[in-house]
């Protein structure tokens, strides 16, 4: 029998994930969803047949899996409102919270719990998503593996085995998207200024970035490989590519990824504090 899973939480993430899940053949029936309003959770009942609640304690009383996914600022009170009832149950605890530790969220549920701490992205919502995964010592391989299934539906899972390397995730594939929706727009506008019209700017830029990654992961070459294959000597892309790398690029983005991981240990502090 499929393993009983509760998101407390029903928002972009959690639906990108049991969404995924549902496609993949996972029973709805098996998976409960709560929000604090009925009007949140009214369509995505209609639209996927899961099992829905306002009352987060009741959907947790059967679980197998509770998957934590209310913003991180929220989740110290509803854990804590848990408490009671996770100690009673003792389900996996999953969260996708950014900035919060496994050991800040196991100890305001009580404590001795099996924690996975997972960063997602929202390509999760088109089944192209990246999470990564850390699990605290109490975590079995089953659970593992009960954890991989979950995530696997909506993108590629990595495992890290070191919780600090979350930051490093966070950095890269969790805030990664806003980057290279970031590069979309700047090269629309940088075509449109050469005189495209704004929607073919638009189709050819992230045609090219879609067709740029699914090139990459098919290839047997690395991407600087595969840079060097399309600069022509002489050419118009080398011209191009020294242009953004003498203005800076790779150290760009070495302090934007810094800049990012330092926020996650910034809100993992703030959020973590004790009274
Ligand atoms: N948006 C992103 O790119 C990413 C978000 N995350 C994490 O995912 C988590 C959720 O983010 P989103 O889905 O974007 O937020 P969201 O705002 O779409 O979803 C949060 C949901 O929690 C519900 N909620 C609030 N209080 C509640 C309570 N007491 N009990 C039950 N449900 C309650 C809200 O009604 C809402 O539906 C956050 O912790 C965030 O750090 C992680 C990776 C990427
Ligand atoms: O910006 C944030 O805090 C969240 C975590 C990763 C993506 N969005």
């Amino acid at each position: 029998m499929a393993s009983q899973v509760t998101f407390i939480g029903a928002g972009n993430m959690a639906s990108a994930i049991f969404g995924g899940m549902i496609e993949a053949g996972y029973p709805a029936t098996a998976i409960t969803a709560t929000a604090r309003r009925r009007e949140t959770l009214e369509p995505l009942e209609a639209r996927y047949g899961i099992n829905v609640s306002t009352d987060n304690d009741a959907a947790v009383a059967n679980a197998d899996v509770v998957v934590l996914s209310v913003k991180p600022q929220l989740m110290r009170e509803v854990c804590e409102r848990l408490r009671d009832v996770v100690q009673a149950r003792r389900p996996l605890i999953v969260s996708v919270a950014a900035g919060l530790n496994a050991e800040t969220l196991d100890e305001w549920l009580g404590g001795g719990l099996a924690v996975v701490r997972c960063m997602p992205n929202t390509p999760s919502l088109v089944g192209a998503g990246a999470s990564g995964l850390y699990a605290n010592a109490r975590v079995s391989e089953q659970q593992r593996r009960l954890a991989t299934s979950l995530l696997e539906p909506v993108g590629l899972v990595e495992w890290v085995d070191n919780e600090t390397l979350i930051e490093a995730v966070t950095a890269v594939s969790g805030s990664g998207p806003a980057y290279f929706f970031l590069i979309f727009e700047a090269l629309e506008e940088a075509g449109k200024r050469l005189g495209l019209p704004a929607d073919s700017a638009r189709r050819l830029a992230l045609q090219t970035g879609f067709g740029a990654a699914r090139m990459a992961q098919q290839s047997e070459f690395e991407p600087a490989q595969l840079r060097r294959n399309v600069m022509s000597p002489g050419g118009t892309t080398e011209r191009a590519v020294h242009c953004l790398e003498d203005g800076g690029l790779r150290e760009l983005f070495a302090e934007a990824t810094e800049a990012c991981a330092a926020r996650a240990r910034e809100m993992a502090a703030e959020l973590g504090k004790k009274d």
